[in-house]
């Protein structure tokens, strides 16, 4: 799968009555398409893949393909009870989607061969890239097995570990050196030196979606963001659990998008908070137009 540059992870914007956008969601995606990210990622963590229906599921994914319109690679969201991802990724498959996101299954642990069959049933779908993350933990001797299932295609790290994933790096490439990685970390801008130093150069930016100026910006090696924009961003996204989302969320509003408020359990920004973004979003957008 041909992916670089700026990985677009787009929000799923929700009506005041609660219903899904897809109105909204189609211009957000023609607002992020407009600075050329190397491939969307719909229904995946930022856009709520753990509050969206089967059907809103399908349905923000095929607005999603409709939009992009081939331009770039179109990655959907999967996860959680087998059932469940089984149903997105043919979904996924009938939309047009080039490829899955797979999150972990949740509440249910299992032994590693547990794992790799719930892995492989996905990937016969779709090409697919394994999110670790959360229950999803990988030795880098498992990450090897998982690599060799047909179908699946990257790991997507957003556990951090830098000594585990640089093992898991070299231990994989060495079978297969186009395998792909990506730094999943929340605002993966801030580890980028390092997730490079191992290798990894493909990243999800969550800031994509409110000011794709300042992620293109950093993409072109403007390292004053670092410390001016993206450590601060990061302390505040980590100020309350699920920020993660509902910060993004705000400054794709912030920026224009009335794209709605978070679904439980989920809550939206607190006023002083949403203050503090936009100082941020004007510190980032006052750099990048020096
Ligand atoms: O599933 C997702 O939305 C992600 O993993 C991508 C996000 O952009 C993540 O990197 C973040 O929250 O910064």
């Amino acid at each position: 799968m041909d992916l670089s540059g700026v990985l677009f992870f787009p929000v799923t914007p929700f009506r005041a009555d609660g219903t899904l956008a897809g109105d909204v969601l189609a211009e957000h995606l023609r607002r992020g398409l407009e600075h050329g990210p190397g491939g969307v990622f719909a229904a995946c963590g930022t856009g709520e893949f753990s509050a969206l229906s089967e059907a809103e599921h399908a349905e923000a994914v095929r607005i999603a393909v409709e939009t992009v319109n081939g331009r770039v690679p179109v990655l959907a969201g999967a996860g959680g009870p087998i059932g469940a991802a089984l149903a997105q990724a043919r979904a996924a498959g009938e939309a047009g989607a080039d490829g899955l996101l797979l999150m972990p299954p949740y509440l249910a642990g299992g032994p590693r061969e547990g794992y790799a069959a719930y892995v492989s049933a996905v990937a016969e779908v779709l090409p697919t890239i394994v999110y670790q993350r959360g229950s999803v933990v990988l030795e880098p001797d498992q990450a090897v097995e998982l690599a060799r299932v047909p179908g699946v295609v990257g790991i997507k790290d957003g556990v951090g570990d830098i000594d585990r994933m640089q093992r898991t790096v070299l231990a994989v490439r060495a079978e297969q050196p186009d395998f792909l990685f990506f730094n999943g970390l929340p605002t993966a801008e801030l580890t980028m030196p390092a997730y490079r130093g191992i290798g990894v150069e493909l990243y999800s930016s969550a800031v994509f979606c409110f000011a794709p100026e300042i992620a293109t910006a950093y993409l072109n090696g403007d390292e004053r963001l670092i410390e001016e924009f993206y450590a601060p961003l990061v302390r505040l996204r980590g100020k309350v659990p699920g920020y993660a989302v509902s910060l993004i969320k705000a400054g794709v509003r912030q920026r224009g998008l009335d794209v709605g408020g978070v679904r439980p359990p989920l809550v939206d920004p607190s006023p002083e908070d949403e203050e503090e973004l936009a100082r941020l979003i004007k510190t980032g957008l006052a750099l990048v137009e020096r």
